[in-house]
């Protein structure tokens, strides 16, 4: 795969460019066989689809609860920032999933805060990440992920093929996330049951939940909608499920709070 990016001039492409240089630099102090063979000897993923599966059969919200210590829109969000004192309150809310910003230069993410959070809980975990190559996905395992996420808008649709068919190798979950319309029809395109609408315009950072009134009524039954970014009120929750989506992202809001355990269950018992 070409490891270089796409030229566009908004904050994602930033983010890109920024990304397309750690791989880049990372894949030259490891090759890809060696960062492959550590995935493929990992120990066995969580099951990050059947946890959200079962978290709806049993009338709760699926929540991925995020944790993140800081990100472009919202500034630094929670310092001081204990990835695994999250990790336990968010299980003990019931929280369905985790999700770890990993990203370095823009979220001040480490695969160290996945590795630690993941430690402290049984839940699954999804490496929240910007991937776009196959030794991202390799190295998501190799640390422990049980979940890959895939922007659409960050990717061809040979790119996207490609890391989906490693993660399905890696006996991984993919969340696949869209922005509009286009996207959406071609998410549909991958295997994955898990689409998440993403209610943040990527070149402008403005949250908007219309998105989600919008798109998530347009996915298939066979897949599994799940509504993520701007998601604060048990009103927001609601208002996610009347569109379909019982499966929900939330980062920022949980982490601006003090008590982050009260919080997460005040919207996962919003249904
Ligand atoms: O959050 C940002 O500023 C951002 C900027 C550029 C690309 C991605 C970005 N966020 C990633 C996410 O989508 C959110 O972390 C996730 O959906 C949770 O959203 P929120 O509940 O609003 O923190």
């Amino acid at each position: 795969m070409n490891v270089s990016a796409p030229v566009l001039s908004d904050t994602l492409a930033r983010i890109l460019a920024d990304k397309y240089e750690e791989v880049r630099e990372r894949s030259a102090a490891m090759p890809l066989a060696e960062i492959e063979s550590q995935a493929r000897h990992a120990s066995p993923p969580r099951d990050f689809t059947g946890a959200l599966c079962a978290a709806v059969a049993e009338g709760r919200v699926g929540l991925i609860a995020e944790i993140k210590r800081a990100s472009p829109s919202g500034g630094l969000i929670r310092e001081p920032f204990e990835p695994a004192e999250l990790a336990r309150a968010y299980e003990a809310a019931g929280a369905a999933c985790l999700s770890v910003l990993t990203d370095a230069p823009w979220f001040q993410g480490d695969l160290g805060h996945m590795v630690q959070a993941r430690a402290a809980c049984s839940l699954p975990v999804l490496r929240k990440d910007f991937m776009v190559h196959p030794w991202q996905v390799f190295e998501a395992r190799a640390m422990g992920a049980d979940a890959i996420l895939l922007i659409l808008a960050a990717l061809s649709d040979e790119q996207a093929q490609e890391l989906e068919d490693i993660a399905r190798s890696l006996d991984m979950a993919v969340l696949a996330e869209v922005h509009d319309q286009r996207e959406l029809d071609r998410a549909l395109g991958l295997e994955t049951r898990l689409i998440g609408v993403n209610n943040r315009n990527l070149k402008t950072l403005v949250t908007d939940l219309g998105t989600s009134d919008e798109l998530i009524p347009l996915i298939p039954a066979d897949r599994i909608p799940v509504g993520e970014s701007g998601i604060r009120t048990p009103d927001d929750v609601r208002r996610m499920c009347r569109a379909g989506a019982r499966c929900l992202l939330v980062g920022e809001h949980l982490l601006r709070q003090p008590d982050v355990e009260v919080a997460a269950r005040e919207l996962i018992n919003a249904i």
